[in-house]
């Protein structure tokens, strides 16, 4: 798989639905109903992060059983979490920054990465590299949706998905920017809900979320 290939899997995941949720999965029993709901919800794409135990085994049972779903592994940091992910099923992965490392390894491995970007540097870097399609990583903290706004101009190849401190109402800022084609996000799959079992509230959050783009 090439990185023209790579790409353009990437941009597929990152335009199903305005927000890629981003889950932190304690317990690998609520894998497949939390992923029907969001599915049901018309949020396909779903980022499990590798930050449980429970994260491998989670990706394993929705790419297995939840049909519709697009299953992205994040928390990549390097080759390793590459491999199980590519093993596990994942069809993208995503990574909180990028170093060599990690970006040599993702080009001997046939699995899309969006690899996150905090400065205009680290983005121009990865546009060497051939990714136009960058997580902004951690997108409120490091100057939200006018920094983005900002690199439209001068970095006009680039695509984002923003993630880190989102809420419903700062997405529809970055959804309304031209370089923004998703957003990323944990509040579609809240712990004590994801603990519960409430489907149908977190089908709620799903479809309140696919509705967002302007
Ligand atoms: O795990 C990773 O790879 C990350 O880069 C961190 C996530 O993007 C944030 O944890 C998103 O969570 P919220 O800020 O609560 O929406």
């Amino acid at each position: 798989m090439n990185q023209a290939d790579r790409q353009q899997q990437i941009e597929r995941a990152m335009c199903l639905a305005p927000v890629i949720p981003v889950v932190v999965i304690e317990d690998a029993r609520a894998a497949v109903p939390m992923a029907r709901a969001l599915v049901a919800g018309g949020v396909p794409a779903i980022e499990v992060t590798l930050r449980t135990a429970a994260a491998l085994e989670a990706v394993r049972a929705i790419a297995a059983e939840v049909e519709g779903a697009v299953v992205g592994v994040g928390t990549v940091l390097g080759e390793a979490d590459l491999l199980t992910a590519y093993d596990a099923g994942a069809r993208f992965a995503v990574s909180p920054g990028a170093t060599a490392r990690l970006l040599d390894a993702a080009e001997q491995i046939p699995l899309p990465l969006l690899p996150g970007a905090a400065t205009a540097s680290e983005a121009m870097a990865l546009l060497e590299r051939g990714y136009r399609h960058l997580k902004f990583f951690p997108a409120v903290p490091a100057g939200g949706a006018r920094l983005l706004a900002a690199w439209a101009g001068p970095l006009p190849q680039l695509r984002f998905c923003p993630t880190g401190g989102i809420s419903v109402a700062s997405a529809v800022d970055f959804l309304a920017l031209p370089n923004v084609l998703c957003v990323g996000g944990s509040w579609l799959t809240p712990a004590d809900r994801l603990a519960t079992g409430d489907w149908a509230g977190i089908e709620q959050l799903a479809r309140a979320a696919a509705s967002l783009r302007p």
